[in-house]
């Protein structure tokens, strides 16, 4: 099967013209940045010293300060919430860039570890050069106190020596622990250390005070590599001159001959029409360079604190939880209720228990949305780490084996929890399209049971769907009542809404062939099992088949290996002309 431009166009391009856009910025970056210390006159003596060293640690400099401002933007996730909420000023193609605000977190992250090792290097050969290439004529413009310094100790005892090793070190600890191995073994590990990104920043932005780098600040007076005249007819060359006392300022005359061949090439100014070195009105002075960094993190700083303030406030104070549904599989059901509370389906929270863990905050999507009728909403939590096994079992009591079969309504004093969100997510696109297809791995449900029980209190001709496929992976049986209610319910309303083919419903059961267990409570669910993995090509060209020339959108939350054939189906070419844009749920 060829790959469909047209395709990949509605699903990748969006996102490749951003990333081409985040390179563009930080080749521009580096760019300015090594020009500027190659090439102009107020670095020519820092230049002629240090040499690449100087352009590449300052380059790599920019883009640390640039991806260090990004790095924080996919993280405030309630502007994302807003941006994705505005339907009407931001495109469905626009929205869908969001999807991948996480991956760009991570990429602007690598971009951070390469350019900080590139920035730590480079000054490492800076200091090296500092003190090989001691300036004994202009000593302002060194960093070393004397020639042939200890190079380490060039570097170490100064403000940016001190505060870019604390970084390197804070870098380390927050990217080894930023690891999917640590993220889903030991959440709290990752959040901790994560958040010495704080002191990371404070670091960054005392990091180039008391810099050790010199610009020379009298450019007209003394045009850098002018000829100062010494006793001896005096000579250019401005380095390794040997205890050369600085000249009397009358010392300095007349127009020089052409510069020697193999000396710096001078910057312009240094030469008179005729190419001659001009001569200088006084010594060179020089002053640390200006600071830039905070201009760069300030805003995105700023921003993201202001952000957590706003959902600190906003999730202070608990929400109620008004009843626990146990399902089968280690599942259960929290309803909750919260003033002033609102979201749309997709969208998710994240949870915070006290009594679990006072810091630690986990993502769940939410399961029911609030409506204009019930103030309700709820997530389903299933036992997956350590954490969520200690809020299982808070919620649940330690009761006798109850009969799997049915859900059992238990009510006993809960833990206090607290929910910040919500916050917005790929699934919100759903009701975007005319056709939807919303593909699950076990309970990866979670986003489209809020879908379905928003088109069950809202009536399935509340927004522009006109169909919706339900495709929903799972190893046990018992795992498809978390929501055969809602199934069943949405199912009989758009028969009576004169819709039956709204909703088109595949169950597959990947580990057992055992179905009795719908067939008594749930027959019309049960007619809709099938065993074995779902043959998603056959699926896809179903769907194509009986929606031609329709824009159909993908979505898909489930365990990771899911994602790669679906995404591929979805780029190639059908004889249809049915284009899928795929959309993947990734908390
Ligand atoms: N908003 C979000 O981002 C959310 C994400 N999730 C994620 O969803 C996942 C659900 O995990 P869990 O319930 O344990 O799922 P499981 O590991 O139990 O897998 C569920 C089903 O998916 C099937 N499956 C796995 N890979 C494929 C594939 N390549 N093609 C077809 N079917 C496949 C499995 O079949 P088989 O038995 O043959 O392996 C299984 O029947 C979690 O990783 C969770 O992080 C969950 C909720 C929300
Ligand atoms: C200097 C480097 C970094 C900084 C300043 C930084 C900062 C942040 C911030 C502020 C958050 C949001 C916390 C919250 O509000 O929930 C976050 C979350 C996260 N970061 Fe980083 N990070 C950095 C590097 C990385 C790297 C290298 C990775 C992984 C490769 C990474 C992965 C993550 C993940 C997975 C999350 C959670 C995202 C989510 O919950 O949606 N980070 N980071």
């Amino acid at each position: 099967m060829v790959r469909s431009v047209r395709n990949w166009a509605a699903n990748d391009a969006p996102t490749y013209f951003a990333l081409l856009l985040w390179i563009a910025a930080n080749v521009l970056v580096f760019h300015r940045t090594f020009t500027e210390y190659m090439y102009e006159p107020r670095y020519y003596y820092l230049h002629e010293m240090l040499g690449l060293g100087l352009c590449v640690s300052r380059a790599s400099a920019s883009v640390l300060n640039l991806n260090c401002g990004l790095i924080l933007l996919p993280m405030c996730r309630t502007v994302l919430a807003v941006i994705r909420g505005s339907t009407q000023c931001v495109g469905r193609k626009a929205r869908r860039v969001l999807d991948g605000s996480r991956k760009f977190h991570m990429l602007c992250g690598a971009a951070i570890c390469v350019a900080a090792a590139t920035h730590s290097l480079g000054h490492f050969y800076n200091a090296l050069n500092f003190s090989e290439h001691y300036n004994v004529k202009y000593p302002g413009v060194n960093a070393a106190s004397h020639p042939k310094q200890d190079p380490i100790q060039v570097l170490l005892p100064t403000v940016p020596g001190l505060t870019g090793v604390a970084m390197v070190l804070l870098l380390l600890l927050i990217v080894s622990t930023s690891s999917l191995a640590i993220r889903t073994g030991n959440y709290e590990l990752f959040w901790y250390t994560h958040h010495l990104f704080l002191i990371l920043y404070c670091l960054m932005l005392l990091h180039p005070m008391r810099g050790v780098l010199k610009e020379q600040l009298n450019l007209d007076e003394h045009p850098p590599g002018c000829h100062m005249l010494m006793d001896k007819g005096g000579s250019n060359d401005t380095l390794n001159v040997a205890s050369e006392p600085e000249p009397e300022p009358e010392a300095y005359i007349g127009l020089m001959p052409y510069p020697e061949p193999e000396s710096e090439p001078l910057p312009e100014g240094s030469t008179d029409e005729f190419g001659r070195v001009v001569t200088c009105k006084g010594p060179p002075t020089f002053h640390t360079h200006a600071v830039e960094v905070w201009m760069w993190l300030l805003g995105p700083f700023c921003l993201y604190c202001a952000e957590r303030v706003y959902r600190l406030v906003r999730s202070n104070s608990p929400a109620a939880i008004s009843g626990i549904i146990e399902h089968p599989d280690d599942v259960v059901e929290v309803q909750l209720t919260k003033e002033g509370f609102g979201a749309k389906p997709g969208q998710y929270v994240v949870v915070n228990c006290p009594d679990v863990s006072t810091l630690e905050y986990h993502p769940f999507t939410l399961t029911m949305c609030p409506s204009s009728r019930d103030p309700t909403f709820s997530i389903h939590l299933q036992k997956m780490g350590d954490w969520t096994e200690s809020l299982y079992e808070r919620l649940l009591p330690d009761t006798d084996e109850t009969d799997e079969s049915l859900p059992v309504m238990v009510r006993r004093q809960y833990p206090t929890l607290y929910v910040d969100g919500p916050f917005g997510s790929p699934s919100e696109n759903v009701f975007h399209y005319d056709v939807s297809l919303c593909i699950a791995g076990g309970i990866g449900i979670t986003p489209f049971a809020s879908v379905l029980n928003h088109l069950l209190n809202e009536g399935t001709k509340s927004s522009r769907l006109r169909r919706l496929y339900l495709i929903w992976v799972c190893r046990n049986i018992t795992s498809f009542l978390w929501i055969a209610q809602v199934l069943c319910s949405l199912q009989r309303q758009a028969w009576n809404e004169n819709r039956p083919d709204f909703l088109n419903i595949y169950l597959h059961l990947t580990r057992s062939r055992d179905v009795q267990i719908l067939e008594r409570e749930y027959p019309f669910l049960n007619s809709r099992v099938h065993v074995g993995r779902p043959q998603w090509r056959h699926i896809f060209d179903e769907v194509a088949r009986y929606n031609p020339s329709t824009t159909v959108g993908v979505f898909l939350c489930g365990p990771k290996g899911m994602s790669k054939g679906i995404k591929r189906i979805c780029l190639k070419k059908n004889k249809f002309h049915t284009k899928f844009e795929f959309h993947k749920e990734n908390f």
